[in-house]
C-alpha cells in the first residue's frame, strides 16, 4: 500500500506501482465508479474502492490518492501488506502546491504570488475554508489522516511520528528519489528495472516562483508540523541507507538507475526529455492541468515496434488515464471512467489494446 501524498513526486511512484501490478497480473484497489481518487479529501472508507463487497480483502495494491484512515485501509488490504509513502521538503512542497492549486484553494487564490501569501499567510488563509484549504498548509500531516490545522504540540507531533511509524514500514523522501528508488527496491527484493521511472507531473521551469529566504524560513514556521514531518523522517531515510545498503553501494546502484533511464528515454523519446503541455503531440498523453503550472508530458518516437511502443507509452502515461485503463481492464464490465481531459478515448488514441 502506497499512500500518495500531494506534490511529492507521487505520480511517478504511482506509475512505478501501476506497471508492476500489470507486469506480475496482481489486482489494485481502484477508485469505485467515475471518482478518479479514493474518496480525497474524504478520510478514506473502504468503499471508496470499487468492488470492495466482492473482492474484500484480496488486492495486491492501492495506490490512488486517499486521505489515510488504517482501520477502513486494513479492511481492503491484506494483513501482512507493505505500506509505505514519501514526504518532501515543505519548502519545495509549498511553492510547487501554491502554483498548481492557485485557482482552486481559497487562501492560495487572491495573493499575487506565493512570496506575498506568506508574508502574512493568516490575511488569506480562514479556518472556516479548512476543507479546502489543505494545499495551504502541512498538507502531508492532512494526508496521513492528521489534523493540518492543530497546534504545534511537542507531545502530540512526538506521538503523531510514533503512530505513523508503526503504520508504514518505510518513508521515502522525494528530494532524494533515486536514492529512494534503490532503498524501494532493496526493500522489496526488486528488480532495478522495477524502479525506472520517467519523472512525471513535473512543471515547465517559468511556472516555478523563486521563494525569498524569508519565505523559506515563514513555510518551516508556517508548516510546522510538515517541516518536523520531514526532519524526522528524513534523518530515519539515511540511518536506514547506511545500515542496509551503505552509502557507497547507494552510490552504485543510483549510477546503474540513471544509465537504465537514459538509455529507456533514448529508446522512447522523440525529444529526449519532458515537452511543455502545448507540444504534446498525442493529446491521450496530456497530463491533468491546473493552476498557473505548465505540467510537463512527453512525445513518443513515432516508428517503434509495437512491444518497446507498450513499453514506452506505459513509462509516460499520466495517472488519470492509467487509473482510467486499468479500471477498464480490471472491471470491463462498469461504465469506463470519464476523465476531465480533453480526449474520447485513451484506448483509441494510443492504440492500446482495449480490454475485453
Ligand atoms: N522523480 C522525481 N524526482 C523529483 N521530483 C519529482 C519526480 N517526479 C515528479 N517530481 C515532482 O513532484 C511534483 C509532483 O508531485 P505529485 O505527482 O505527487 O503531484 S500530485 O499531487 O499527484 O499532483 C512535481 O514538482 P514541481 O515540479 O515542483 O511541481 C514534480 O516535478
Amino acid at each position: 500500500m502506497f499512500l500518495k501524498t500531494h506534490k511529492t513526486a507521487s505520480s511517478t511512484v504511482l506509475n512505478i506501482m501501476f506497471r508492476f501490478a500489470e507486469r506480475y497480473n496482481l489486482t489494485v484497489a481502484l477508485p469505485a465508479d467515475q471518482l478518479v481518487h479514493l474518496g480525497y479529501p474524504k478520510t478514506f472508507l473502504a468503499h471508496f474502492v470499487e468492488e470492495f463487497e466482492a473482492i474484500g480483502q484480496n488486492y495486491n495494491i492501492m495506490c490512488n490518492h486517499l486521505r489515510f484512515n488504517p482501520s477502513e485501509v486494513k479492511k481492503v488490504m491484506a494483513a501482512n501488506t507493505f505500506y509505505f509513502s514519501i514526504l518532501r521538503n515543505p519548502i519545495r512542497l509549498l511553492e510547487s502546491s501554491y502554483v498548481y492549486y492557485k485557482d482552486n484553494v481559497p487562501a492560495f487564490r487572491i495573493s499575487k504570488d506565493v512570496n506575498e501569501f506568506l508574508a502574512s499567510p493568516m490575511k488569506y488563509y480562514h479556518l472556516a475554508d479548512y476543507k479546502k484549504n489543505m494545499y495551504a498548509r502541512n498538507i502531508m500531516w492532512f494526508d496521513f489522516g492528521y489534523d493540518n490545522n492543530a497546534e504545534d504540540n511537542k507531545k502530540y507531533i512526538q506521538a503523531v511520528l510514533k503512530e505513523i511509524e508503526q503504520n508504514f514500514q518505510l518513508i521515502l523522501i522525494s528530494d532524494y528519489f533515486d536514492e529512494s528508488m534503490i532503498l524501494l527496491k532493496h526493500t522489496l527484493c526488486w528488480d532495478l528495472d522495477d524502479v525506472i521511472y520517467f519523472k512525471l507531473n513535473s512543471r515547465s521551469q517559468d511556472t516555478v516562483q523563486t521563494l525569498t529566504p524569508e519565505s523559506e524560513e515563514r513555510i518551516k514556521v508556517w508548516c510546522s508540523l510538515d517541516w518536523k514531518l520531514y526532519l524526522h523522517f528524513n534523518q530515519s531515510f539515511w540511518r536506514r541507507i547506511k545500515e542496509t545498503i551503505g552509502l557507497k553501494e547507494l552510490e552504485k546502484e543510483v549510477n546503474h538507475l540513471r544509465t537504465r533511464q537514459k538509455e529507456l528515454m533514448e529508446t522512447c523519446l522523440s525529444d529526449q526529455e519532458a515537452v511543455g503541455k502545448d507540444d504534446i503531440k498525442n493529446k491521450a498523453f496530456l497530463p491533468f492541468q491546473s493552476g498557473d503550472a505548465n505540467i510537463l508530458g512527453y512525445n513518443l518516437k513515432q516508428d517503434l515496434d509495437n512491444m518497446t511502443l507498450r513499453t514506452c507509452q506505459k513509462m509516460v502515461i499520466p495517472e488519470l488515464q492509467y487509473t482510467s485503463y486499468l479500471y477498464t481492464v480490471q472491471h470491463p464490465h462498469k461504465k469506463r471512467k470519464i476523465l476531465p481531459l480533453p480526449l474520447t478515448s485513451f484506448q483509441e488514441k494510443t492504440q492500446l489494446p482495449t480490454p475485453n
